[in-house]
Formats: structure tokens, C-alpha cells, sequence
């Protein structure tokens, strides 16, 4: 088995400085690996911690304890306490996040908001243009809207124009926050398609799903989140 990201005993805890200094601790004693071409569905119920592991991993959130390693360039790299410039350069080539909402840069037209992780890559503007393109067709983001700053797009055009940029270039490891939340039945069998060759290309996938059909369309392997007295204060 190739696996691509390992995770032990990983844990997260929240101290809330504005109310009296409160903590509470979302993520205990997480351990996983994915492999190339898995996709691993965070399963829990809502406040389990599935968003807040996401964004741990990616490195939005300092952890409390273990260890995030990752297949990065030949080697294996760890993300805890990696430095900056170490993370930026995994998040340039390694290790992709659709989050579940487009964060809107203004003046920035759609196309140039999707080419863009293949730009900083080294693509050319060519290439990356002809990708964005059929990704924007598939994901039915009309051409007039190609040369427009989405921040006036509907909810669910922005999660296209954001799952298009996702799916831009391929990911060794991509994690996927509700990719389907805002979209119809059509859109969202496109996105099964995405998910589908980014596996069979290789990429592991760590999702957040919260639609049942999909999920169950999508997992290889599901992490119980659950816990039995979870987020407790102390
Ligand atoms: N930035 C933060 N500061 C403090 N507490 C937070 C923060 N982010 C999340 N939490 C808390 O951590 C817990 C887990 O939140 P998280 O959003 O990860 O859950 P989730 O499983 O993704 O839920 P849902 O399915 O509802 O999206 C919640 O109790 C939440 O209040």
C-alpha cells in the first residue's frame, strides 16, 4: 500500500481567551493513514471535529500534540512544527484543500481564481487557461461569467468556481470540505466524477460528505469521529 499521509495520536485543543480562558478539546489520540487512490470519509456527528481535523492537517491550526506526516517531494516530511516556507511549498505541490467556500479575492476574474495553483506550479498560461476552461464547462459555470470577479455569484457558482480551482491541477493528497453542499443533483454528480479520476490518478482523499448517497458513493474507508463525551470543558 502507497500511503501518502500518516497521522498519530493527533489531538486539538481550543482555548477560548475571551470566556474566562475556557478549553476544550475537539481532536484526541487520532491515528490514520490514507493511501494513493483511497478516499477516507470523516464520519460524526456535528461538532465532532471533522471540519477543525481538516483544517489541522492543512496547517490552519497549530495542534495540541502528534504527529501529521506527509509524502512530500521523495520523502516524508512532518507538518508539525514544520517551518513556514516548508508548508508553503507542501501546499504548492502536495497537499490541496477545498474548502466549503470560496474565499473571493476582489477584482480577481473567476478564470485567473482557477488557473491559479497551476500558475504556481510553472504551468504555462496556456495550459493552465485550457484546463480552467474545461473544468469551468463541466462544472456548467456560464462563459460569461469566466471573466468576472465571483464575489456576486450565487453560493453554489462560487463552490464551483472553487471546486474547479481544487481540481486544477492533481493533488497527492486533497481534502474536501463539504464539496457538495451547495449544489444540484447535476453539479454534484460532476464533483463524483472529479473525485473519481483524482483516486484513479492516485491522489489520497481525506472528505467531509454530509450528503448520504455521495458519501456512500465516494468512501473506501470511513474515520469513526465519534466520541463518547466529546468537546468537554475543562
Ligand atoms: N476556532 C474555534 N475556536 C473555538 N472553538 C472552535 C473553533 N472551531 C471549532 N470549534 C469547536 O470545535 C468543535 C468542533 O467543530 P467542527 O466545526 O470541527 O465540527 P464538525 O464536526 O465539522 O461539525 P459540523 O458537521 O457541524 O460542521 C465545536 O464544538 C466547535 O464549537
Amino acid at each position: 500500500m502507497n500511503t501518502l499521509i500518516e497521522v498519530r495520536d493527533l489531538a486539538k485543543t481550543f482555548t477560548l481567551h475571551q470566556q474566562h480562558g475556557v478549553s476544550l478539546q475537539v481532536l484526541r489520540g487520532l491515528n490514520f493513514t490514507v493511501a494513493a487512490g483511497e478516499c477516507l470519509v470523516l464520519h460524526g456527528q456535528s461538532g465532532a471535529g471533522k471540519s477543525t481535523l481538516l483544517r489541522t492537517l492543512y496547517g490552519n491550526y497549530l495542534p495540541a500534540g502528534g504527529s501529521i506526516r506527509i509524502r512530500h517531494a521523495g520523502d516524508w516530511l512532518e507538518l508539525v512544527g514544520a517551518e513556514p516556507r516548508q508548508v508553503l511549498a507542501v501546499r504548492r505541490q502536495t497537499l490541496g484543500y477545498v474548502s466549503q467556500f470560496l474565499r473571493v479575492i476582489p477584482r480577481v476574474p473567476a478564470l485567473e481564481v482557477v488557473m491559479e495553483p497551476a500558475l504556481a506550479r510553472g504551468w504555462s498560461r496556456a495550459d493552465a487557461e485550457a484546463r480552467a476552461k474545461a473544468l469551468l464547462t463541466r462544472l456548467n459555470i456560464p462563459e460569461r461569467l469566466w471573466q468576472l470577479a465571483p464575489g456576486t455569484f450565487s453560493g453554489g457558482e462560487q463552490q464551483r468556481v472553487n471546486l474547479a480551482r481544487g481540481f486544477m491541477v492533481s493533488w497527492p493528497v486533497l481534502l474536501l470540505d463539504e464539496p457538495t453542499a451547495s449544489l444540484d443533483e447535476a453539479n454534484a454528480g460532476v464533483v463524483l466524477e472529479l473525485i473519481d479520476e483524482a483516486k484513479a490518478a492516485g491522489s489520497a482523499l481525506i472528505g467531509i460528505f454530509h450528503d448520504r448517497a455521495i458519501r456512500e458513493a465516494v468512501a473506501d474507508r470511513y474515520l469513526d469521529m465519534t466520541q463518547e463525551d466529546l468537546a468537554h470543558a475543562s
